[in-house]
């Protein structure tokens, strides 16, 4: 069964918590939390100080999208408040391998991301050492863009490369997905879908969330 992170970008900010239990209830798998810099992307959202409050409010795994410069320098903080995964771009990441152990290190679950222009071929050589992609279907930065189509062919190549090499990777897909176009990403081999505004923009949640995964 295909997994729902739904993305708490597009909650309100002045409830967050029972944002949080509201989706916990509705069925979400992951908490996807979303954290800029204002650097790396032009927009600025929320530090470990909140993933830290949040921590305690669900038993749900925290998915940490780190949209920073320097990750280096923050993956102790994040994983110390309480992620379970993290997720750094390959884009901002000097030294991928190195981040990686970082995370690893810290007992929490490494993942990678690509933008939408990055090819599949960046992270090739370290697949083996990662337990999640994370495959962009916006430009990073904001909620509520538009689907890239043009993406999904390169979640079919991630897919192809995981089974190829029979590993078990989380292929997740963050942009723009909707009930339109989550069965696309299914379809090209994702297990993961992050959704902000087509979960947290709907009255009913639980309905929003079965008809991403398709039930
Ligand atoms: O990483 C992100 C943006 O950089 C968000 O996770 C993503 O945009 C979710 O929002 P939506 O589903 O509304 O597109
Ligand atoms: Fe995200």
């Amino acid at each position: 069964m295909v997994k729902i992170a739904p993305s708490i970008l597009s909650a309100d900010f002045s409830k967050l918590g029972e944002e949080i239990k509201a989706v916990e209830m509705a069925g979400a798998d992951y908490i996807h939390v979303d954290v800029m810099d204002g650097h790396f992307v032009p927009n600025i959202t929320m530090g470990h100080l909140v993933l830290k409050a949040i921590r305690p409010l669900t038993e749900l795994p925290l998915d940490v999208h780190l949209m920073i410069e320097n990750p280096d320098s923050y993956i102790e903080d994040f994983a110390e408040a309480g992620a379970d995964i993290i997720t750094v771009h390959v884009e901002a990441a000097t030294h991928l391998h190195r981040t990686i152990q970082l995370i690893k290190a810290k007992g929490v679950k490494a993942g990678v991301v690509l933008n939408p222009a990055t090819p599949v071929d960046a992270i090739k050589h370290i697949i083996h050492d990662i337990d999640m992609v994370l495959l962009m279907t916006v430009n990073p930065g904001f909620g509520g863009q538009s689907f890239i189509q043009n993406v999904v062919p390169k979640i079919k190549e991630v897919s192809e490369l995981v089974q190829t090499h029979g590993l078990n990777v989380e292929i997740e897909v963050d942009g723009g997905v909707n009930a339109e176009t989550a069965p696309l990403c299914i379809e090209a081999g994702a297990n993961v879908l992050v959704a902000g505004s087509a979960i947290y923009g709907k009255k009913d949640l639980k309905d929003a969330i079965n008809s991403i995964r398709g039930v």
